[in-house]
């Protein structure tokens, strides 16, 4: 059973009469104890589908179809986690670590205050000595020093901002961690320390991890599985192997051509056009504006997903035709 079942879910911002589409007919199974990174550009819908996981979701975003079903492990067989009771579980079975996550530290209040907040909010079953205890061999672990809880925000560097909201989000073990974006606004060497720590945690407790990023190479280090987003639809999703030997969609393809190879002397090759506004998304295929290979039926049928080899899935009516997506 997979830790986390996505159904079909469709998640919509309404501002008045006016529906932005940003996740569309998502479905996503996530596995324990694996990483699995969702990769695609900006403004696809990569941070409404893990807001939407997470159940951050308050207007003007709405679910409007679809289900999430979390098989969280040690409850009892009656418990169902929805949109109402999830924030019971926050911290404790799922962390969030969002975007610009090290802005949500009160600059006017130390360390150890964001943390007392958190026992208060969440784990009053523990007596707050014992929290303590728990939070500075936790901190020490993770290469804190513990006198950083005396430490206002503006005192701490970029990254140390991170670890600490990266310490907070794997206090409790949470069996799925979503970090939204965790290198981003960070340096190349500091982003590969934290990308490091959460590997460290990954690997000592088990946990699932989903990792935002649009920089492919993040996910090409870090991630076991890959889903590619477009324009709020899910277009790929295998292991990171396959993905990046033999990407399927032509998106996908185009995502990983896009970056830099060390003795490549042909030039980048960036993405024609830019992604579609998702108040009125392109019809069919939302990518066939930009695909290389779009063809008719992709101007009116929007594929579906398909397993094409083992766990390697694409929504590509190319390949259904047997075609590949060599760029023509
Ligand atoms: N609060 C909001 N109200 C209306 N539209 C929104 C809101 N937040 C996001 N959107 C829109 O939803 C779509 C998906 O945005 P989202 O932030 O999920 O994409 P993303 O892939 O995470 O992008 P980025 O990498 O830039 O964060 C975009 O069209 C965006 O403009």
């Amino acid at each position: 059973m997979a830790l986390l079942e996505i159904n079909k879910i469709n998640a919509y911002y309404m501002h008045n009469t006016q529906k932005t589409r940003a996740v569309e007919n998502v479905s996503l199974s996530v596995e324990d104890n694996e990483i699995i990174g969702i990769a695609g550009e900006s403004g696809c819908g990569k941070s409404t589908l893990v807001k939407t996981i997470y159940g951050a979701i308050e207007p003007p975003l709405y679910l409007e179809n679809g289900s999430i079903i979390y098989n969280f492990k040690n409850l009892s067989s009656n418990t169902k986690i929805t949109n109402e009771n999830i924030p019971f579980y926050w911290w404790k079975k799922i962390s969030y670590i969002p975007q610009a996550s090290m802005n949500v530290l009160n600059p006017v209040r130390k360390i150890k205050k964001f943390f007392e907040n958190l026992w208060r909010a969440h784990r009053q079953d523990l007596s707050y000595k014992n929290y303590q205890k728990l939070l500075s061999t936790h901190l020490q672990h993770l290469g804190l020093p513990v006198s950083i809880l005396e430490y206002y925000p503006h005192q701490l560097s970029g990254g140390m901002k991170q670890r600490v909201i990266i310490g907070a989000a794997s206090l409790f073990h949470p069996e799925l961690i979503i970090a939204d974006e965790p290198t981003s606004a960070l340096d190349v060497g500091v982003q590969l320390d934290v990308l490091r720590l959460l590997l460290k945690i990954q690997n000592e407790c088990k946990n699932t991890i989903i990792v935002v990023a649009h920089d492919m190479s993040v996910m090409a280090n870090f991630c076991m599985k890959i889903a590619i987003m477009y324009a709020g639809n899910i277009v790929e999703i295998g292991k990171t192997l396959d993905i990046f030997s033999h990407p399927l969609h032509p998106y996908t393809k185009l995502l990983i051509d896009s970056l830099p190879k060390i003795g490549d002397k042909r030039g980048l090759k960036g993405i024609p056009g830019s992604p579609p506004d998702l108040v009125s998304p392109p019809s069919g295929c939302r990518f066939h504006p930009r695909c290389p290979h779009s063809f008719e039926l992709c101007k009116k049928v929007s594929p579906t997903m398909k397993e094409f080899s083992a766990g390697h899935q694409a929504a590509c009516h190319l390949l259904e035709r047997g075609e590949t997506n060599e760029r023509k």
